[in-house]
């Protein structure tokens, strides 16, 4: 079975990532990705690209199967309103990446019974290493089956329960911010230390890199790579442990927490 055309409604940050991992899997040509938003004209690089481009999202909703909502929670609503005579229950699986919207959210607001399967995928997606977490209430197995597909084409995807949907939009989605704000910080460090800004980011980069694979490739547990680290009375310990005397573990639980319970107000805030 080939897979439906896309548009994809918001191409902002999260929408143009998709956009341009989906071409780089080669699971779709620019000709078969529709990319809309309000200010067309910023997508002109795009048009050039030979994506299909239109500030109409109900014409680019007929020209689709597959449906993705990619705008802010807070422009939901009016972006329903514009395509709900365009949305055909028969035809079209809508893909929402919004945070704090459910399912049934969509479907009330749109007042039909569409399929709607959530993911929440992050940056990412873009080079094909987003981890993608994927819901639904309603949604049958072979459209669940479909974006999971999808999604694992451009990183790797778990399915999971629509209630912790939240909590993988700060674990996964705000996560690749909260890393690559480590990550700046240690460039930070070993600039402080004596190297130029451009190779201490690079050797924190990479560092980080190593330590992710680490676990992912070894299927290790994070304390037990680090025992191997920290030799008795040496550096690594030393400095691990005034990073814990400031917080440092605290910090990043507490922030999570805090992007959680933001993400569950997102559009009832809106
Ligand atoms: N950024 C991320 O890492 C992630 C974001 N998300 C979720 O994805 C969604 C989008 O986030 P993000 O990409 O960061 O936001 P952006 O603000 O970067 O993108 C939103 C895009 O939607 C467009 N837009 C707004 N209203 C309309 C409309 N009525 N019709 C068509 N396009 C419209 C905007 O362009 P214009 O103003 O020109 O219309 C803009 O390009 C959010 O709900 C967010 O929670 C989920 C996972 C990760
Ligand atoms: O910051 C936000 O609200 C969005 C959701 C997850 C990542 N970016």
């Amino acid at each position: 079975m080939s897979t439906p055309n896309i548009a994809i409604l918001g191409s902002g940050n999260i929408g143009l990532s998709l956009a341009k991992g989906l071409v780089k899997a080669g699971i779709y040509t620019p000709q078969q990705i529709g990319l809309t938003r309000r200010n067309v004209a910023a997508l002109a690089p795009l048009t050039e690209a030979g994506y299909q481009t239109t500030a109409n999202n109900a014409e680019a909703v007929s020209k689709a199967g597959i449906v993705v909502l990619a705008i802010l929670p807070q422009q939901l609503n009016k972006l329903l309103d514009e395509i709900k005579p365009a949305i055909d229950p028969a035809k079209h699986l809508l893909i929402s990446v919004v945070s704090g919207v459910s399912c049934q959210d969509i479907r009330q607001h749109l007042g039909m019974d569409v399929q709607v399967v959530r993911a929440m995928p992050n940056t990412a997606i873009a080079i094909g290493q987003s981890m993608t977490c994927i819901a639904t209430d309603t949604a049958s197995n072979d459209n669940i089956k479909l974006v999971t597909s999808l999604f694992d084409t451009v990183g790797v995807s778990i399915r999971i329960n629509e209630e912790l949907m939240t909590s993988a939009t700060a674990l996964c989605a705000c996560g690749i911010a909260f890393f690559l704000r480590s990550i700046r910080a240690a460039s930070q460090g070993g600039t402080e230390i004596g190297f130029h800004a451009h190779d201490a980011l690079k050797m924190a980069a990479q560092t980080a890199k190593g330590a992710a694979d680490l676990l992912l490739q070894l299927a290790s547990h994070p304390e037990q790579e680090i025992d191997k680290v920290t030799s008795p009375k040496g550096c690594t310990i030393a400095g691990l442990n005034e990073m814990e005397h400031n917080g440092f573990s605290s910090a990043m639980i507490k922030g999570i927490k805090t992007s959680a319970e933001k993400a569950g107000v997102l559009y009832k805030q809106s």
